[in-house]
């Protein structure tokens, strides 16, 4: 476990100096025992972001929350299990959640914008700029973005599920400053905080540090994911080179103030594809390709793209541009990436070469099944 130095607080001031913040708060920090929405505790965040805007800083919000305001509107006593029931939850809610925003920072003469999300607009190329056009043009309006995930459309295939990895997805397509994580713990611990014997971790987690830490892979009652996707958000958004802090929405002004509160997350990578944060993070994949052993060589060693010859297998009912894996001869996961063909064109054309496959089924048939700009590598874990 590390001490707070000198250096640590001196990271910290980068929040501080930040001029555009995304913040991220959970469902679990926005509602009350029953799990119903807390028009309090949304109106405490808004406080501290109207602060910070007051102070010349540009703040994101990603807010959680739809499904729980819509709980009550439903007459639901707990957040659904199916679907389509969330879905309704979160198409009630999620007006209801806006109207509480536009309400609270119109105390501050400040506007909201709704942005609703799904993991497609985040990585498609042409939905990437679409949506960074438009929360680019809201920041420079003044406008506060509001983003959520789109859960009333959003189907399993195109959806996070947790609002933790979206944060860390807009914060790359913002180009942020850094990152605030707010859940109901006040930081990151060696396990379930609610087990025994866990403990606070330092203040300060550079990468490497994160290895050995038990996350539950559930979160609280009201929220997706738990400690989990947090770090895999922590992982996308540090890897791009924005730091994150995690901590309770309760402490969220010392936060940003620069004040030793929870775990500081330092970045460890310069920005990075999107697609590829994505691929290697957070996309849920469609099927699988088995590589022959030369293939697997090529794929790890030389960086290649993925073509046709060294592909003794096919599953599952991908369509062109789906994220799929790779998998080697035994079945290990080698890499992920996005296909460049329909799962029913595939068969025809394994285990035949480039030219083989232009001569007798013509141009384009020549091309990569994954192209090495479209994949990343998956390592073992030891
Ligand atoms: N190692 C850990 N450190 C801190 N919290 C953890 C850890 N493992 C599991 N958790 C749980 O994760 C929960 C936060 O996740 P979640 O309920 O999804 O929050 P949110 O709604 O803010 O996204 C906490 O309530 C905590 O009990
Ligand atoms: N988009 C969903 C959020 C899903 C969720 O619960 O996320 P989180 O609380 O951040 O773990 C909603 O608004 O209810």
């Amino acid at each position: 476990m590390r001490g707070v130095t000198v250096d640590a607080l001196q990271d910290r001031q980068q929040l501080v100096s930040a001029s555009r913040v995304v913040v991220k708060i959970g469902s679990s920090s926005l509602t009350g025992p029953d799990g119903r929405l807390a028009p309090e505790r949304l109106n405490a965040l808004v406080d501290v972001l109207a602060a910070r805007r007051a102070a010349g800083g540009q703040v994101v919000l990603v807010s959680s929350g739809a499904i729980a305001a819509g709980l009550g509107p439903l007459g639901l006593a707990a957040r659904p299990r199916d679907l389509a029931t969330q879905q309704a939850a979160a198409s009630v809610g999620q007006g209801l959640l806006v109207a509480h925003y536009t309400a609270a920072f119109a105390r501050y003469g400040l506007q909201v914008g709704q942005v609703l999300l799904t993991a497609d607009d985040t990585v498609r190329r042409v939905h990437y700029r679409n949506a960074h056009r438009a929360l680019t043009r809201l920041l420079d309006l003044g406008i506060v973005p509001v983003i959520n995930e789109n859960d009333a459309v959003a189907t399993d295939e195109i959806r996070f599920g947790d609002n933790d990895r979206l944060a860390a997805l807009v914060s790359h397509l913002v180009h942020a400053d850094a990152l605030l994580l707010l859940s109901d713990v006040d930081s990151l611990y060696t396990g379930p905080p609610s087990r025994d014997g866990s403990r606070r971790i330092a203040s300060v987690v550079h990468a490497q540090d994160l290895e050995g830490i038990d996350v539950a892979s559930r979160g609280s009652a009201v929220g997706t994911g738990g400690m989990v996707t947090k770090l895999e958000s922590v992982a996308i958004a540090t890897q791009s080179g924005v730091p994150v802090v995690l901590t309770s929405a309760a402490q969220a002004a010392q936060a940003l103030d620069g004040q030793d509160v929870g775990t500081w997350f330092t970045a460890t990578g310069r920005r990075t594809s999107i697609r590829r944060l994505w691929l290697a993070h957070a996309a849920n994949t469609r099927g699988r390709l088995v590589l022959d052993a030369g293939a697997v060589r090529a794929v790890l060693e030389r960086g290649t793209s993925l073509l046709p010859a060294g592909v003794t297998g096919v599953e599952g009912a991908f369509e062109a541009g789906d994220p799929v894996e790779l998998v080697g001869p035994d079945g290990h996961l080698v890499a992920r990436g996005l296909v460049s063909y329909d799962a029913d064109e595939v068969p025809p054309l394994l285990g035949r070469s480039t030219s083989e496959l232009r001569a007798s089924l013509g141009p384009g048939y020549d091309r990569e099944l994954v192209h090495r700009d479209d994949l990343v590598l998956v390592r073992r874990r030891r």
